[in-house]
């Protein structure tokens, strides 16, 4: 039986993994982890009767250690929380579920602990990438995506050599705000920007489908992923989200993964690979669905894949710069701090003020990270 643990149990992919977990019934849960949301992080443990539970602060976790306390489960904290509940010995894979470049750690310590990786946290790969897979070829790791367009690219890859691939296709919804122009955006709010039309996320990443930034940081995660230079991969809108991604090989053939947008197949898919078992999701229904339309992405009018491509370009701790200056452009827009358009702005300003390191370690990542983000606060917080 195959055990896991999931870092970001309470968000979309981690309560999604978890129901890949109830409906299949034997995979074992080692380890979950939450930041406040000691609530259903409680209920979780009820449930997958986990060995370790990790919360975002000693204070949330002193509230989860009163409500479990007839568990056997332990409770931990923080980023030595993570990094312990990474590297469990029970545990055979990590599922990455949580959000942001404060995965970098624990995605490397699991590693470092020969676990496999189900990798859903892109921003990790996105400004580690470059220490990332290499550790990973070290240590004999599978790096497994979970990221819906990369787990089909994984799949339409199946079989086929690294020579014989012409193009990297990733799909793209073209977000809330497909056809709008720049004018027409310059008001829009949070509430208008968290309205995704396929898919239901966390906030973070259904902000970036809004700004064209989540295809963006898909290129640079794709590039690492399956070893691509930038000129291999291409974006196209994909308005239905049925297409996840297509391959296109040398001698013109072109392999897609089609299926109802539900990311439980991808956390499936990784869970279990190469094996696959009985969906959990919807079937398409070829007798409903008349067309399937593709158009090309506006990058005029939403800067994030432009930007993400000179961020890949620059490359070194540039990446972490276009990541972190994203993340924190996300969260005082949805403070409602900043303008929509503004987030472009603030990524674009950090990435011209910032001293590209060529291969950052990650002390460097981390430092840049600090360095952007503070820059960012001294400018455009109160
Ligand atoms: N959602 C989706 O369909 C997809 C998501 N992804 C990627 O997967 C990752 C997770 O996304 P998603 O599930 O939408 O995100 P959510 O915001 O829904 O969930 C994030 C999880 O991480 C936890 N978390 C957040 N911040 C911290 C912190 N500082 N310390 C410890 N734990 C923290 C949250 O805990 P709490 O609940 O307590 O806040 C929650 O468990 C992202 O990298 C995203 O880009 C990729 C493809 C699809
Ligand atoms: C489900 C998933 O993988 C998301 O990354 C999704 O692709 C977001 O949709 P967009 O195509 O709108 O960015
Ligand atoms: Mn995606």
């Amino acid at each position: 039986m195959k055990t896991i643990a999931v870092m970001g149990s309470t968000g979309s992919i981690g309560t999604q993994t978890l129901d890949v977990v109830r409906r299949n019934g034997d995979i074992q849960v080692a380890g979950l982890s939450a930041n406040r949301n000691v609530e259903l992080l409680e209920k979780q443990v009820r449930e997958f009767h986990p060995l370790l539970a990790v919360a975002g602060s000693e204070e949330a976790a002193a509230d989860l250690r009163v409500r479990i306390a007839d568990t056997d489960t332990r409770v931990a904290s923080g980023m030595d929380g993570l990094i312990e509940l990474a590297q469990m010995p029970e545990s055979d894979v990590l599922v990455t579920a949580i959000v942001g470049m404060i995965g970098i750690r624990p995605t490397m310590a699991a590693i470092e602990a020969g676990k496999d990786i189900a990798l859903a946290n892109k921003e990790t790969l996105v400004t580690a990438g470059h220490l990332i897979m290499p550790l990973a070829e070290k240590n004999r790791v599978r790096i497994l995506p979970v990221d819906s367009e990369h787990c089909a690219l994984f799949q339409c890859l199946q079989g086929g050599k690294h020579g014989e691939v012409y193009k990297l296709w990733i799909t793209a919804s073209g977000g809330p705000f497909r056809g709008k122009k720049r004018e027409e955006l310059k008001n829009m709010r949070p509430e208008d920007a968290l309205k995704h039309p396929n898919w239901s996320m966390g906030a973070k990443i259904t902000i970036d489908s809004a700004t064209l930034v989540n295809k963006g940081l898909e290129i640079i995660e794709a590039g690492f992923l399956f070893d691509m230079p930038l000129d291999k991969i291409g974006v196209v809108v994909q308005p239905q989200s049925l297409v996840h991604s297509m391959v296109e090989f040398c001698d013109g053939a072109i392999l897609a993964q089609i299926s109802e947008p539900d990311m439980r197949l991808p956390i499936e898919y990784a869970l279990y690979y190469p094996e696959r078992r009985q969906t959990v999701i919807p079937r398409v229904d070829f007798h409903t669905l008349r067309q399937i339309a593709f158009e090309e992405p506006d990058t005029e009018t939403f800067s994030g894949i432009p930007l993400a491509l000179r961020a890949a370009r620059e490359g070194g701790s540039m990446r972490t710069v276009f990541n972190a200056a994203n993340e924190q452009a996300v969260a005082l827009f949805l403070q409602k701090k900043i303008g929509f358009l503004d987030i472009y702005d603030i990524i674009a300003q950090a990435m011209d003020h910032h001293r590209r390191i060529p291969d950052p370690d990650l002390g460097q990542i981390l430092e840049t990270e600090k360095a952007t983000r503070d820059w960012i606060k001294g400018r455009w917080s109160d």
